[in-house]
């Protein structure tokens, strides 16, 4: 049982293929995901009542085989089921399970629910009755844990299917799915565990994880470490947010080109000019916090946009560009749209956001950092970041720009800009995790230090 973080994240077809991939038999995966359901039990269990509620397909197989284990080590343990197994595999599970098989309709409650009803197969929603039970058994239980999903999400979309009761532990078998982590089906998945069972399979769609970044050296100096220069507009607040947030991920100098007055002084500011960028030293320029979209802001975006540099592209500027016009730059930019500016930019669709993401990436020839509860980070050449579940205080005014300042330092350090953007959101997240509760977003752009500290 392991945390998902850079682990593969396969769809429901991918998961079949993985599992052929290996020339293992269902059986023995089986097993393998059983025993590894009944070691977390036992663990999670802590001696309490477990009831495992199976469906009729491997998911039902998995709980049969888990149940059989936790009785032969000796814990109190139940079977409910909906329906008779279907599946080969599922059968062989059931018959190995020596114990009584309740019906779900009338099971008794025990203190550990666990939910083997539908994992991967799930095709539609759940019959009413079903889903009704689900929902009274784990209300009544102390702890619930879901096999795999927890029953009534679809695997690969983040869609719910039929509203499932919010589990605290869901194991994920062999890889992270996408609903493990895109919303709205996310939020019923509690605290997601990796149980491995030996697949081998790598797509391109991985958990986000801790970035690997070197610290300065004796040899280091401000713009080894990386020069940011930040093009403010007519809200300047949000410039100011993101050039502190610069700063405290670790850029070596923060020039923002402004002549107002303001705080830290460790900002260096200088008046907007058409020349101000004129400087190979800049390792990356963020414009569009607090940008505005009048004339002067397409002005500054254009002069900008014809300068050679790394840039991150966030906030108004999304409003003021084309998918074609980012195409062309030299360099490949960050782009850090809300759902609102991505579609704006991209169009709507009903493809899952891990697609459209990876879509809008190829379309446009940037990194697309799709942000939201459940932000996705593409690449033109098809990588994919989707991380876990961030805080829900993120949701206040000016963590976004927060957000643009960090991803501008790490593009300013790093060569890979795909690696740029996971390590800005990774910092983001993590300086939220510090933040704990209704902090504002100059908390979180301080919070920085502390998150780049613990890399
Ligand atoms: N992929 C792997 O590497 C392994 C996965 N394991 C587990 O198997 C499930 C997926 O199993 P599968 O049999 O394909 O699907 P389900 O058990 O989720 O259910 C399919 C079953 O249910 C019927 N069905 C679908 N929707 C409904 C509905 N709304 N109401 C009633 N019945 C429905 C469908 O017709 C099928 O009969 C995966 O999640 C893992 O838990 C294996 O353990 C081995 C390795
Ligand atoms: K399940």
């Amino acid at each position: 049982m392991t945390p998902l973080d850079g682990t593969p994240v396969l769809t429901a077809a991918q998961m079949r293929d993985a599992e052929e991939a290996t020339g293992v038999s269902v059986e023995d995966l089986m097993h393998r995901a059983g025993t590894g359901i009944a070691t977390a039990l036992r663990r999670l269990a802590a001696g309490r009542e477990v009831l495992i509620l199976c469906g009729p397909g491997n998911n039902g197989g998995d709980g049969y085989v888990a149940a059989n284990l936790l009785a032969a080590a000796g814990l109190s343990v139940r079977v409910a089921a909906l329906a008779e197994p279907r599946s080969a595999a599922a059968i062989k599970a059931r018959d190995g399970w020596g114990g009584a098989v309740e019906d779900v309709a009338d099971a008794a409650p025990a203190a550990i629910l666990v939910d083997a009803l539908f994992g991967t197969g799930l095709s539609r929603p759940l019959d009413d009755a079903i889903a009704n039970r689900l929902h009274e058994l784990q209300a009544t239980a102390q702890f619930s844990i879901a096999v795999d999903l927890p029953s009534g999400l679809a695997t690969d979309d983040g869609a719910v299917l039929t509203r499932p009761p919010a589990f605290d532990v869901t194991l994920a078998l062999g890889a992270a799915k996408p609903s493990h982590l895109l919303q709205p089906a996310a939020r019923y998945c509690g605290a997601v565990r990796l149980l491995d069972i030996g697949l081998g399979a790598a797509g391109q769609e991985r958990v986000l994880a801790a970035p690997a970044l070197r610290d300065p050296g004796p040899d280091s100096h401000k713009y080894t470490r990386g020069l940011v220069a930040i093009v403010p507009g007519a809200m300047p607040g949000a410039a100011e947010l993101a050039s502190i947030a610069a700063l405290r991920s670790g850029a070596g100098y923060v020039l923002l080109l402004t002549d107002a007055p303001g705080s830290p002084h460790a900002i260096v500011r200088r008046a907007w000019r058409d020349d101000a960028l004129d400087d190979a030293r800049i390792g990356a320029v963020l414009i569009g916090p607090g940008l505005g979209r009048d004339a002067q802001a397409q002005h500054r975006l254009d002069t900008a946009l014809a300068t050679p540099h790394r840039f991150v592209i966030d906030g108004d500027a999304l409003h003021l560009v084309t998918p074609d016009r980012l195409a062309t730059l030299k360099e490949l930019a960050i782009l850090t749209p809300h759902s609102g500016e991505f579609d704006a930019l991209f169009g709507t669709s009903d493809i899952s956001k891990i697609d459209r993401t990876r879509r809008a990436a190829a379309r446009a020839n940037a990194i697309v950092v799709h942000k939201g509860a459940d932000t996705v980070i593409a690449a033109p050449d098809g990588r994919v970041a989707i991380a876990a579940h961030a805080s829900d205080w993120l949701s206040t005014a000016g963590t976004g720009d927060v957000l643009a300042g960090a991803i501008a330092a790490m593009r300013a350090g790093l060569p890979d800009a795909f690696e740029a953007a996971c390590a800005g959101v990774w910092l983001h997240a993590d300086a939220a995790r510090r933040c704990d509760k209704a902090f504002i977003a100059d908390d979180l752009a301080v919070a920085l230090t502390a998150a780049r500290g613990a890399l």
